[in-house]
């Protein structure tokens, strides 16, 4: 099958942010069309994550604009590069922010799902071959973790992206794309959460999805740590067993010094699912001396730095992290699509908000409301 656009630009809307801080803005963009090894998408819906304000915020060391932004979308393909065997024009696709080569030494390793094959230009903004497929007002537009999604056309590298059965429906399974595959993986990936005890702190999408899957496994007890009130209900809707506010401790009574009270010397695995750097300490601090673990997901602002005494790790507690739940995502994302659609992961509920393309800023502004769990963006 062939696409009456295959191997011309088009032209369709994007939503560039052109520098950092500013507004995105719904821009007429030129997309080339793809080059050996890439695929381009006709973006249906897309997530906004809170990596996507993160970034568009100027707290990325590696943000570049002008940028189209977003990295939770879901699409149809529209056209392919020479040499792409792995999806066909049609497919329902997912681009993934972690590529998967299986050729490179990451991939092969077997250790971890980041992949080296496309990163270093991604992290630039560019494609592999070190140049840009969208245009806007004569200039270059840069591309965001591979994907952007904000884009009603974007190209990604045949290595980013899968195809996924198409029953499922895409503005569902965009989320996919990061925010339940990367809480999802971070507790299936973790041996031994089966009977233990959990503290996810920060009760988000990704947080929500670390509960869920903590139940999923049947941890013995999960306690979620919000400060926001509003998100008790949501952490016992996903399994949650107990929920602290730190901000309703008494004064001076440290979030980890808590815990360890009321978990007879502190939990067997913690999460951070806020990006704060002393959250991140504080879920350390919480685990149990000898055996503990905590992992963190959560991302920080350029310049900022983690510590806490070296003796906690002396004495037994581990610190981690996790980059999309280190899931492959060309090889595991089509078994949750099924896992989803059997009704054993949950996504819909995730879904809060839903905007049009043209409101898509309120969906940034929706995410900082401390109502919504995920926006997810019509980008007809
Ligand atoms: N490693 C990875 O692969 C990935 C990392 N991320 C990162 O994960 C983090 C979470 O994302 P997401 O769930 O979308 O974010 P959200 O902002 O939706 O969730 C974070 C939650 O933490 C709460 N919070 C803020 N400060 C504290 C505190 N001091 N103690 C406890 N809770 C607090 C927030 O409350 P309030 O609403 O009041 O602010 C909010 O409910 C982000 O940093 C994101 O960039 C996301 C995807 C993938
Ligand atoms: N660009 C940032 C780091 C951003 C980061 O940590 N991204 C996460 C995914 S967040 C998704 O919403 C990640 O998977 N990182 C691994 C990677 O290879 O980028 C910086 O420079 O600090
Ligand atoms: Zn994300
Ligand atoms: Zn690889």
């Amino acid at each position: 099958m062939s696409s009456a656009t295959a191997g011309k630009t088009i032209h369709c809307k994007a939503a560039v942010c052109w520098a950092a801080g500013e507004d995105l803005k719904i821009e007429d963009v030129e997309v080339a069309p793809p080059q050996s090894h890439e695929v381009r998408i006709k973006i249906l819906y897309t997530g906004i994550c809170h990596t996507d304000e993160y970034t568009r915020s100027g707290k990325d060391s590696e943000g570049a604009f002008p940028v189209i932004l977003g990295h939770e979308g879901g699409g149809v393909v529209e056209s392919i590069g020479e040499g792409v065997t792995s999806v066909q024009v049609g497919d329902h696709v997912i681009p993934l922010y972690t590529a998967e080569c299986r050729e490179c030494k990451f991939c092969k390793s077997g250790k971890t799902n980041l992949c080296g094959s496309v990163r270093a230009t991604q992290g630039q903004g560019l494609m592999p071959d070190k140049t840009t497929r969208f245009k806007c007002k004569g200039q270059d537009v840069y591309h965001f973790m591979g994907t952007s999604t904000f884009s009603q056309y974007t190209v990604v590298a045949d290595v980013s992206v899968v195809a996924v059965d198409k029953k499922a429906p895409l503005e569902k399974v965009c989320l996919l794309g990061c925010g339940i595959t990367t809480a999802w993986g971070a507790v299936v990936k973790q041996p031994g959460i089966t009977g233990s005890t959990v503290a996810v702190f920060g009760v988000g999408a990704i947080g929500l999805g670390v509960i869920q899957t903590s139940n999923l496994v049947k941890a013995s007890r999960i306690i979620a740590v919000d400060t926001n009130p509003g998100k008790e209900a949501w952490a016992m809707k996903m399994g949650a067993t107990d929920f602290v506010n730190p901000a309703t401790l008494p004064d001076g009574k440290k979030i980890q010094d808590y815990l360890v009270e009321i978990t007879d010397g502190g939990l067997d695995y913690t999460f951070d699912c806020t990006g704060n750097v002393h959250v991140m300490r504080a879920a350390l601090e919480a685990c149990h001396k000898g055996w503990g673990i905590s992992t963190v997901i959560g991302v920080a602002a350029a310049g900022q730095e983690i510590s806490t005494r070296p003796f906690q790790l002396v004495t037994g507690r581990t610190w981690r992290g996790s980059a999309f739940g280190g899931v492959k995502g060309r090889t595991e994302i089509p078994g949750l699509v099924e896992d989803y659609l059997q009704g054993k992961v949950k996504i819909d509920e995730y879904v809060t908000h839903h905007r049009k393309f043209e409101e898509i800023n309120d969906g940034f502004h929706d995410m900082h409301a401390g109502d919504c769990i995920r926006c997810v963006v019509d980008m007809a």
